[in-house]
């Protein structure tokens, strides 16, 4: 497969090797210097493209590829309150959009126990909810585009929980979900799901130990997707 990485940082540099082991070609490695290529390159040559650049120029990046008729696979986080635009312009063109807060298997996996541990506690009143996220210190944004999504799947689950908070904003009510966000050197991505009573605790982690996991999931999620249409999720992906 050709495949044009846009935004050619942390994530796109592993992609790109990882890509090139399985034996795809990469034909551009887009970067916020030499962004001004895309204005001539010609999409009809390229299978994929694999966005993992910054919530600033998400969408730019993502309405170029779409425009061209290019299935995009996009990691980045922290720009989702335009997502519902890329979607339409998806639609409208007829085209391929993959979005997810996270591409490793390990991560997709804790999702799915995170979601069953919050079906239990639905009716457990007792316990406050609280999350905490860690990350290196060039992370734009907070919390993390994974931290949201556990959140968002137990306020799905869990009726008295409402809202999520970053713990430095003000709280309205005692239901909320809190989440930490810690910045920390190098540190590539652990995430902590707590239920805290008078009488105990119940934690869930995922700890990564490098980028690779995410890196990976992002190729195999561009394999797949080649000749697929629509608003694509992890969960067309998974077969778990
Ligand atoms: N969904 C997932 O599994 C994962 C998502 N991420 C997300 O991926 C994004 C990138 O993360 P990193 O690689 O660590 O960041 P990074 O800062 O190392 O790399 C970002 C790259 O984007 C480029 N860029 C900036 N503006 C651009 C533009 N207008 N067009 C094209 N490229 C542009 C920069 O030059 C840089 O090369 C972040 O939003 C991060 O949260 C990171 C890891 C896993
Ligand atoms: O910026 C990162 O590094 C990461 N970002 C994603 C997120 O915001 O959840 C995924 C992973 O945790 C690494």
């Amino acid at each position: 497969m050709n495949i044009i990485i846009l935004g050619y940082g942390k994530m796109g540099k592993i992609i790109s090797e990882i890509a090139e082991e399985r034996g795809h070609t990469i034909v551009a490695k887009i970067t916020s210097d030499n962004r001004a290529q895309l204005d001539n390159l010609d999409g009809s040559s390229v299978d994929v493209a694999i966005e993992f650049s910054q919530p600033e120029s998400a969408v730019d990046n993502l309405s170029w590829a779409i425009n061209q008729g290019i299935p995009v696979v996009c990691g980045t986080t922290g720009w989702l309150e335009h997502k519902h635009e890329v979607e339409q312009l998806t639609l409208s063109k007829g085209g391929a959009f993959f979005y997810a807060s996270n591409f490793s298997i390990g991560v997709n996996i804790f999702f799915k126990v995170n979601r069953y541990l919050a079906k239990l506690m639905d009716e457990q009143h007792d316990y406050a909810i609280r999350m905490e996220e860690i990350h290196h210190t060039e992370k734009k944004d907070a919390p993390s585009g994974t931290a949201i999504t556990l959140a968002e799947d137990i306020i799905n689950k869990i009726d008295r929980a409402k809202r999520w908070n970053l713990d430095t904003e003000s709280v309205e009510n005692g239901h909320n979900i809190l989440i930490s966000a810690k910045r920390i050197d190098k540190v590539p991505g652990t995430h902590t799901v707590t239920y805290s009573s008078e009488t105990d605790d119940i934690e869930i982690k995922h700890t990564a130990h490098s980028r690779k996991g995410f890196a990976l999931g992002a190729v195999l999620v561009s394999e797949w997707i080649k000749n697929r249409k629509g608003i694509l999720s992890m969960d067309d992906f998974l077969s778990f």
